[in-house]
């Protein structure tokens, strides 16, 4: 008796590396350099402005110094109109800085996105199958985001905040040197709040988000659930539930309040106490007249300006490090090492030899498979429920790597093929297609952008979307997500546009959107039946109609392949396929 298991079952999920922070700087530093203009620019202005900032103190110090003296109040005036030109100075370059930063930033967070795709598509779909599952569509949306916007909201504050600190410290140090030495107390005073303060605030907040995220969760469970709770008069024990998970997300809120006040209260401890020192130590140097009373009043305003921009430091330091987390993980994709694939397939047979499949567990999902898809011929694999079908394509497709065996392509094992390169060869077309949020023709060019207009409505035109001309605007129309509905059948065709356009050697077709009989079913039938003419197809029969147009059909039962021939040839055997057959007839 045979046996159905399958001895290499695949290693358990694997998540995705992460990147160090050297690695990540060595990414991210190209990126920012190639955009190095608008670098320069955020500098200049950074600097403008914070230069602008020291205006204020500097003259309402002089002032100290002047006003005693003066014999009107012209030097007031002199001092206002100082004053106001350098804060429109400072707003123009807060302005310009921000402008610059996005300019500079958010074309860096595409293309890292864009660099996580791009090796995510390198490894292949079989290396990513092993990782687990949704790990990389958070890489490429949610960090992505986190990372996008830190940099329209914290970056510019930090960059602001760094900008000021740095400039207003050498401010007060060129006002005088000792009192820039008080200053500089301070700073390690700065230091304990932050060490106090950054290993305590991540998980506080990681709780009132979960606490928020049970809460919104309760809610809509209550309310989506409101009939059932009324039919069994429990809508009390439900409210208790979400008042209890209110409750506490209210709690942690405050919670957080208090702490966060707490960071605050101890910088202003540490602000207040070194304003007073500099106030001292100032008496006694104007009292030595060793300085004016107008260059302590411009220290001292100095140092006070100092305040906001290192609390905005402080607050958003976890903000930073959440980004800086996100920055790790999009690159730890970036830099796995995708294997050394240079092998180029031939034209020739697509084979399986000794193939062999289990997704883990203990039922085997391909068992001893061997076969050949000759060029330009076209199979139809039948077979019921879990009979293995879909994991035969994918396979065959190179989309799954075979527990045991080997997958050819003209006698060149596509194991050793670059999964792009495998892609002109190979394509296939799954039961979920995908439909990119973007205009039909940039979905129908996926697999080659150089293709022009024209291309696209050939292709269109082969699969019989004659549908396109009658949309909005036409090709162009925006499909997808948020864009112009598409049914699953003109999903499924804009899929076999694609294949038609990408024109590979092998299209491996599993489909199964259209009811049996329908006119949708043949509209599909005609469709698959365009791009599959002139090259080789395994097709998983998903209606009667695809296995009695193929050249072969071949019938899979418990992984195995049980029968093979024509659909006369298996009618007339009277075995498995004419037993299906009968179930598809309904007879
Ligand atoms: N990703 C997966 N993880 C674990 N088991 C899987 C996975 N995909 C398929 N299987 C299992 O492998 C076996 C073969 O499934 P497969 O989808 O290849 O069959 P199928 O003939 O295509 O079925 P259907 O017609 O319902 O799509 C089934 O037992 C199925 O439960």
């Amino acid at each position: 008796m045979s046996t159905t298991s399958v001895q290499e079952t695949p290693a358990p999920a694997e998540a995705l590396p992460l990147a160090s922070a050297r690695e990540s700087l060595a990414v991210l530093w190209p990126l920012l350099r190639e955009r190095r203009g608008f670098l320069l620019l955020v500098g200049l202005a950074g600097l403008v402005g914070s230069v602008a900032g020291l205006v204020a103190p500097w003259v309402i110090g002089w002032l100290v110094d002047v006003l005693p003296d003066a014999s009107d109040g012209a030097v007031v005036l002199v001092g206002a109109g100082a004053i106001a030109v350098a804060g429109v100075v400072g707003a123009l370059c807060t302005w310009a800085g921000q402008t610059w930063l996005a300019r500079l930033t958010e074309p860096t967070v595409a293309r890292l996105r864009e660099m996580v795709m791009d090796r995510s598509l390198r490894l292949g779909s079989a290396q990513m199958e092993r990782t687990e599952t949704g790990d990389l569509v958070s890489r490429v949306a949610e960090d992505a985001r986190e990372i996008s916007q830190a940099a329209t909201t914290v970056i510019p504050l930090v960059v602001q905040s760094l900008f000021t600190v740095v400039v207003s410290g050498v401010g007060l140090v060129a006002v005088d040197w000792r009192l820039g030495l008080v200053g500089l107390v301070a700073l390690p005073m700065y230091w304990t709040t932050l060490r106090w303060y950054l290993p305590r605030s991540g998980p506080i907040y990681a709780e009132e988000r979960a606490a928020f995220g049970t809460r919104a969760s309760r809610l809509l469970g209550g309310i989506s659930g409101s009939r059932t709770l009324h039919a069994y008069d429990a809508q009390d024990s439900e409210l208790e539930r979400i008042t209890a998970a209110s409750g506490l997300a209210r709690d942690l809120s405050i919670r957080v309040f208090y702490f966060v006040t707490r960071a605050f209260s101890r910088n202003n401890r540490a602000e207040a106490t070194v304003l007073a020192l500099l106030l001292v130590v100032g008496f006694f140097l104007v009292d030595a007249g060793m300085i004016t009373a107008g260059a302590v009043t411009t220290a001292a305003l100095l140092f006070h300006r100092l305040f906001n921009p290192i609390g905005a430091l402080v607050g958003m330091a976890d903000q930073v490090q959440s980004a800086g987390a996100s920055l790790v993980r999009m690159v730890g994709v970036i830099t796995m090492p995708v294997p050394e694939r240079t092998a180029v397939p031939k034209p020739g047979p697509l084979e399986l030899s000794g193939v062999s499949h289990s997704y883990g567990g203990d039922i085997a999902a391909l068992v001893d498979i061997d076969f050949a898809l000759a060029p330009g011929e076209v199979v139809a694999v039948v077979g019921s429920t879990g009979a293995g079908k879909s994991t035969l394509a994918l396979v065959a497709a190179g989309s799954v790597v075979p527990s045991r065996g080997a997958v050819s392509l003209g006698g060149v094992p596509i194991a050793d093929v670059d999964p792009v390169a495998l892609r002109e060869h190979i394509t296939m077309v799954s039961q979920e297609v995908h439909t990119f949020a973007t205009t039909l023709a940039e979905n129908v060019r996926a697999p080659r952008p150089e293709a022009d207009d024209a291309g696209v409505r050939a292709a269109l035109r082969t699969v019989g979307a004659d549908w396109v001309d009658d949309l909005p605007d036409g090709i162009d129309t925006v499909v997808g997500e948020g864009g112009h509905p598409l049914d699953p059948m003109q999903a499924q065709m804009i899929a076999l546009a694609r294949v038609e356009l990408a024109d590979p050697d092998v299209v491996i077709l599993d489909e199964a959107t259209a009811e049996a009989g329908s006119a949708g079913a043949r509209q599909l039938d005609t469709a698959a039946a365009a791009v599959l003419k002139g090259r080789a197809g395994l097709v998983v029969a998903h209606r009667l109609s695809q296995a009695v147009t193929a050249d072969r059909v071949l019938v899979m039962e418990r992984g195995r392949i049980v029968e093979a021939g024509t659909h006369e040839e298996l009618l007339r055997a009277g075995g498995r396929y004419a037993e299906l057959g009968r179930a598809w007839f309904g007879g």
